[in-house]
């Protein structure tokens, strides 16, 4: 639970900081907002987004299973600014225990749900899947734009940055050929 009344005073705070007039007509009822928006943007904070994928089903198969281009938006923690992107999971089921499509984008979107860095993100989907599905594998690529590299500081828009993370026994090869299909 984000303390409303303090993310309030925090931003009233900052305006005056950066030269602005908290009271002007603009920015009267900006401090709210803003606390709103951080009560949605930090939601995840307390949860675990990989009881998700305790929704799992018997199936058939043996088979790499992906799910790709799985879009996200995050904060990142050392500047609070944006980085957004796509997230693709692969995973080899293990026994033919499967979960629910969707859950995956679910466990994506929990995730996002908080302050991040990109590698951490990128392990964090992989661990969830690899412990609750007991997958024999996962590969996981995230691939970003960090609003820090591209507003401020260096300044570099375009510039995205790939993370991966493995776990397990799964083909590499195949995941990204399958990415590129
Ligand atoms: N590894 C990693 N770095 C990140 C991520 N998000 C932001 N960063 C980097 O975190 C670094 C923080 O570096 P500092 O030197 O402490 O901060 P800074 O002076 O604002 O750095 P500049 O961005 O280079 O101006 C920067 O290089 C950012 O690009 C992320 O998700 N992963
Ligand atoms: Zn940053």
């Amino acid at each position: 639970m984000t303390d409303q009344a303090a993310i309030e005073g925090a931003i009233r705070t900052l305006l005056t900081a950066i030269g602005e007039d908290p009271d002007r007509d603009g920015l009267i009822d900006t401090p709210a907002r803003v606390a709103r928006s951080w009560a949605e943007l930090s939601s995840g904070v307390s949860d675990d987004p990989s009881q998700h994928l305790t929704t799992s089903f018997d199936v058939d198969t043996e088979g790499l299973v992906i799910v790709r281009d799985i879009d996200f938006h995050t904060v990142c923690e050392h500047h609070l600014l944006p980085f957004h992107g796509r997230a693709h999971i692969g995973y080899l089921p293990s026994g033919g225990k499967v979960t629910g499509l969707s859950k995956l984008a679910r466990v994506v979107e929990g995730y996002s749900r908080r302050l991040q860095v990109q590698e951490r993100l990128t392990a964090q989907i992989a661990d969830a899947v690899h412990d609750r599905l007991e997958a024999q594998g996962v590969a996981v690529m995230v691939e970003a734009e960090h609003m820090c590299m591209t507003m401020r500081g260096i300044r570099k828009p375009g510039a995205i940055t790939v993370t991966t993370a493995y776990r397990g026994s799964i083909d590499k090869a195949e995941f990204l050929e399958l990415l590129r299909a």
